[in-house]
Parts: C-alpha cells; structure tokens; sequence
C-alpha cells in the first residue's frame, strides 16, 4: 500500500497556500479549491483521502452544505485549518464540520503557523487533533517534514480553541505595542490572556493543559510578537490612532480575531466568565473607548489573587 494521499485543499488564501505547498513537499497528490479558480468543488475533492479546509470562519457553514450535496465517502478525513467561531452559536469549525459530516472523522490543525514564514521555508511545529487517534496521525504523516514538525493531540477543542482566542490577544499586543507601553506590560497582558483563555476554554469543555501547548501559548508567543500577524496588525494600528474601518480596507486579509472578540463576549455573558481584556479589546474594536481607556480599564480593576480561574 502507498503512503501517498490525495489532499483537497479549500480555500487559496494565505494558509491553504502554505498547506498546500507543505503536502506537496512530502509528495502527495495536491488540489487546490477558490472560489476564483477554475476547478469545481466536486473535482477537487473527488477520490480524496483527505479534505482540508483553509477557509476563513465566515465561508466555512457554506462549504460544508455545498459539500454535502455531493457524495463524500465516510473513510475522507476532513481537517480544519481555521482559527475562528461562528457569530450567535459560537460554534469552532470543527463542530459545524462533525455536525454536517457526523460519519466521518475531523482533525483540527493549528499551532504557530504565520503563513509567511512557512512560505519562506522557515521552521515550525504544529499539532493535529482528533478524537480519532488514527486520523490523527494520517495528517500527522500527511505534513511531517523536516521544515513542519506534526505533533498529534487528542484534546481537538483546546487545540482549535488556544488558535482561535488567541487572535483576541494579539489584537490586545498590537495596541500595547501601538501604544509603546513596553516589555513588562506586553508580558503581562500576554500571561493574563493566557489565564483569559484557560478559564473559558476549560468551560468551553477543553483540557487545561492544552493551552499551554503549541496552540495556546505557543500562538500566542507568535502572534503576540510579530508584525507578520493579522490580528497582532489590527491592534498595533488601533493603538496609532486609526479606526478599524480604514485598517480593515487596507488589511485585504483575514483578521479572525475581530469577529472572534464578538462571539467571545457573547459566550463569557452567557456564561458569566469574566473576561476583561477580550471585552476591552471589544470595546476598542467598537469605538467604545480609546485604547488609552481601555488600558486604563484594565488596570483599575478591583485588585485579587493571582490565580483565580
Ligand atoms: N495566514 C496564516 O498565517 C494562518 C491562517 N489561519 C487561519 O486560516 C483561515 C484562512 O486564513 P488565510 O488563508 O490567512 O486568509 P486569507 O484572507 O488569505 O484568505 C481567505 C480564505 O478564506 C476563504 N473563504 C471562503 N469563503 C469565504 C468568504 N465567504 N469570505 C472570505 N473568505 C472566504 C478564501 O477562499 P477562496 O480561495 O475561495 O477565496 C481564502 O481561502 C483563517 O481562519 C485564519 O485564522 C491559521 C493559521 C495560519
Ligand atoms: O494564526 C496565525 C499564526 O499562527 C496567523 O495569525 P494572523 O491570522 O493574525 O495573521
């Protein structure tokens, strides 16, 4: 039996790109599905082993009801790529895949992936998790090169969930930075964002542990640091001084952390989690409040212990 899979990629942007070219390094059958391009969606995915989705929050419940209509047998994994949460259920993508594909198996992929310097060859490590051990490491050796080291993980949830809130967070880095508040504030928020993350997330169903894994703390040390960064962008403009309506028009790209911060509120209410940075970010993001309030706002909180989850 050969060990070389056919591997649909959906969505050409920045990631589904960089995944691609990843799959194809290891010599496996490679399609790419745009919206722009001129395969259809059932060609893409026909006799794939593997379906992987690298679209942005917003197109992926329409993906998967196209994909449904077609017959998609239940041995294709399906792998999610996608560091978002859907508006009013706060569903992650890898439960609106399981629910419309509930025979099949879903692998999460996330981890500290900026998509540039995976382009440029660059090192990284990433994680992929699954309920099924066994699909799991189907993408591990899927993508497991000397350039991508493929850890497996059996938490999906905390795995989807520390790449997914951890773009609140580099929205919140990117305006400290904007700001120029410094090393011991950047450290601070990032450590407090963690707890932040840790204390829904472990509500949300996920193991604490996770979070401080690749996909947890792992982005967030990548994100949080560098310019490269979408969300980390957002922040750091937010913090000069412009709106994020002209940010958004000059970013062209995917910045999940500015809908994210949306869902998140909505769930820490429903929840009543207390999550400050993520409803200062909110605020930010609104036009509610300057950053230099919404930095103020947080350091005028009522004092406590450290850990409090
Ligand atoms: N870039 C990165 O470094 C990383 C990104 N991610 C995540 O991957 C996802 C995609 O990011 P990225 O590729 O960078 O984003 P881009 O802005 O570069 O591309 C957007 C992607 O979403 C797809 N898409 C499908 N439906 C829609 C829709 N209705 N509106 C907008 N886009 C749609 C596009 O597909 P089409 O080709 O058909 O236009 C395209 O693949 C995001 O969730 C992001 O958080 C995760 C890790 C790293
Ligand atoms: O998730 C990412 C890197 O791990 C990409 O971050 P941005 O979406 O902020 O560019």
């Amino acid at each position: 039996m050969t060990n070389q899979k056919t591997v649909a990629i959906l969505g050409a942007g920045a990631w589904g790109k960089a995944l691609a070219t990843l799959a194809q390094g290891n010599t496996h059958d490679v399609r790419i599905y745009s919206r722009r391009g001129s395969q259809t969606l059932a060609e893409t995915v026909e006799n794939a082993d593997i379906i992987l989705s690298a679209v942005s929050i917003k197109g992926v419940k329409n993906i998967v009801s196209q994909l449904n209509s077609l017959a998609i047998p239940t041995q294709t994994i399906f792998v999610t790529a996608t560091k978002g949460l859907e508006p009013q259920t706060t569903r992650t993508p890898s439960q609106i895949w399981q629910e419309g594909f509930p025979n099949n198996r879903v692998v999460v992929l996330c981890g500290p992936n900026l998509s540039k310097e995976i382009t440029q060859d660059l090192p990284a490590a990433t994680v992929v998790a699954s309920n099924s051990e066994s699909a799991a490491e189907s993408v591990q050796m899927v993508f497991n090169s000397t350039r991508f080291r493929v850890y497996t993980n059996s938490d999906p949830l905390g795995v989807e969930l520390g790449g997914t809130l951890k773009n609140v967070m580099a929205i919140a880095a990117g305006v400290c930075d904007g700001l120029q508040l410094g090393t011991n504030a950047k450290a601070a928020l990032m450590t407090r964002g963690l707890t932040e993350m840790v204390r829904i997330g472990v509500d949300w169903g996920a193991k604490l542990e996770t979070f401080y894994g690749l996909s947890g703390l792992g982005d967030i040390l990548a994100t949080c640091n560098s310019p490269l960064s979408r969300n980390y962008q957002v922040g750091y403009q937010l913090g000069q001084g412009k709106t994020l309506s002209e940010i958004l028009a000059q970013l062209n790209e995917t910045a999940e952390g500015v809908n994210t911060a949306e869902v998140l509120v909505q769930r820490a209410k429903q929840q009543n989690i207390s999550m400050p940075i993520t409803q200062g970010v909110y605020s930010l993001l609104k036009a509610e409040v300057t950053p230099r309030q919404a930095l103020l706002d947080l350091m005028k909180r009522d004092i406590k212990p450290e850990y409090n989850y």
